[in-house]
Order: structure tokens, then C-alpha cells, then sequence
């Protein structure tokens, strides 16, 4: 592929093969969680978030997506328990989303599409780095939320009002004093399975955590998300809408949940 990855007809998800192998790998993200195949685990425990709000650094387009950084020197923003044994650092939240409400997310449900999903990407800090960490089998854990249309969420449009500074690709503004916490569902029911991420370069280190119950977006602010441009300031404007790679086999891989 001369161009970069994408997600356009000539550089998105059918295409990434070509480049990067793995796409056909054993342990693929996103899936399709069939509830009625996944085995509930009593073993399972709780999940342990624990987020500072000082460690928010920036927000930033990437071109794929907008996400919103934080500082992981130190144990002060993190994931513990759940499926993962160990301390994982935050390091970025991020979201993938669709052209219109009825598509958007990765993960699907029984077949149910959602117009968007969160991303909240932890480390495992028994390596040195997020970068190394994300090249080993049990290096990243991924917490996913679903968003539904519904009331306007006010947590949500604390992200959106810095759209403004970041619509092109490459632009990043200061995005201080957020609490992810506040992006979280009031259940934290979730199903788990071994997978990878989602896009370039699909590395297969990650636990997925996908929560069951969703959290709220408006029309409205759907609306926003769209607002954003793949494109960079001074090439043709091109809509970040779309930006979501499609359920892949599960290759016979056990999906478990933390719930009856
Ligand atoms: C090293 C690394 C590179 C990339 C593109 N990502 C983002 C890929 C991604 C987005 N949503 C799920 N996986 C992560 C999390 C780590
Ligand atoms: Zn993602």
C-alpha cells in the first residue's frame, strides 16, 4: 500500500492485510460479543479504576481519531483487578464512531451496531513503556464503553468544546483537570476476551474489557464528533466519520463475562 492506512475504500480495513499481516492473525479485534457465548466467570473481579484528574495532559487529531493523553510516570492513573492480575497506567482515551447513528462501533453486540465506542488504553507496568508493552501478549488492556443515543451527556461535551482547536489532522491543544472516571457507566458489568488493537499495527496485546451497559450521547453531539477532519490544514477536507474496523473472527477464543 503507497499510502498510509486509513479508512477509505482504497486504504481501510480490507486493505491493512497487506502491510500488516497479523490482520489475519488468531487473536483480532474488534468481535462480536454473542452474550449467550460468553461463560460467566465468578472469578472475575471487580474492575479497580483509579483516575487523577491532574495527570490530563492534552487532546490531539491523529488523523484516525481525536485522544486525550495523560501522564503515566507515575501509578497515580490506573486499572487494577478485574481480568488482569497486576497495575496497568492510563496513557490515552480515544473513540471511534460512524457517517450516521445506526454504525460506529467496533465491538457489536449480538450483531447491534453502536454510533460510537470509548477506548480507555492502559499499560502493564511490569514492562518499561506503553511502546514496549504493546508488543507483548499481556501488555495492554483496553477498557470499552459503548455510546447510545440518548440524553446529552454532560461529562462527553467537556471533550467536544475543544473540537474546536483540533479539527485537522496534527492539531493538539492543552486539556487539563478531566476525569475519565466521569465517561464511565454507573454499572461496571463487563465481558472480557484476549485480542489486539484495532488498528495498524493490530499488535495481539491486548485484554479487551468491554462494558455491558453504555453511556449516554446526544444527536447533537454525535453530530460534533463528525465535525472533526482526517484531513490535515490545507488538503481537501475529508470527514472523520467511519474511523471503525469491523468485528473479526473470534478463532474459537473463549469470551467471558463478570456478570450473570
Ligand atoms: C502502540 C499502539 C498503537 C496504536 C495505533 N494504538 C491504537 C490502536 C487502537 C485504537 N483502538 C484500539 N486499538 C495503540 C492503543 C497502541
Ligand atoms: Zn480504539
Amino acid at each position: 500500500m503507497a499510502h498510509a492506512w486509513g479508512y477509505a475504500a482504497n486504504n481501510g480495513p480490507d486493505k491493512w492485510v497487506s502491510n500488516f499481516p497479523i490482520a489475519d492473525g488468531p487473536r483480532q479485534s474488534p468481535i462480536d460479543i454473542l452474550p449467550g457465548g460468553a461463560s460467566y466467570d465468578s472469578g472475575l473481579k471487580p474492575l479497580r479504576l483509579k483516575y487523577d484528574p491532574s495527570n490530563c495532559l492534552e487532546i490531539l487529531n491523529n488523523g484516525h481519531s481525536f485522544q486525550v493523553t495523560f501522564a503515566d510516570d507515575s501509578d497515580s492513573s490506573t486499572l487494577k483487578e478485574g481480568p488482569i492480575s497486576g497495575v496497568y497506567r492510563l496513557k490515552q482515551f480515544h473513540f471511534h464512531w460512524g457517517a450516521s447513528d445506526d454504525k460506529g462501533s467496533e465491538h457489536t453486540v449480538a450483531g447491534t451496531k453502536y454510533p460510537a465506542e470509548l477506548h480507555l488504553v492502559h499499560w502493564n507496568t511490569k514492562y518499561p513503556s506503553f511502546g514496549e508493552a504493546a508488543s507483548k501478549p499481556d501488555g495492554l488492556a483496553v477498557v470499552g464503553v459503548f455510546l447510545k443515543i440518548g440524553d446529552a451527556n454532560a461529562s462527553l461535551q467537556k471533550v467536544l468544546d475543544a473540537f474546536n482547536d483540533i479539527r485537522a489532522k496534527g492539531k493538539q491543544t492543552s486539556f487539563a483537570g478531566f476525569d475519565p472516571s466521569t465517561l464511565l457507566p454507573g454499572c461496571l458489568d463487563y465481558w472480557t476476551y484476549d485480542g489486539s488493537l484495532t488498528t495498524p499495527p493490530l499488535l495481539e496485546s491486548v485484554t479487551w474489557i468491554v462494558c455491558k451497559e453504555p453511556i449516554s450521547v446526544s444527536c447533537e453531539q454525535m453530530a460534533k464528533f463528525r465535525s472533526l477532519l482526517f484531513s490535515a490544514e490545507g488538503e481537501p477536507e475529508c470527514c472523520m466519520v467511519d474511523n471503525y474496523r469491523p468485528p473479526q473472527p473470534l478463532k474459537g477464543r473463549p469470551v467471558r463475562a463478570s456478570f450473570q
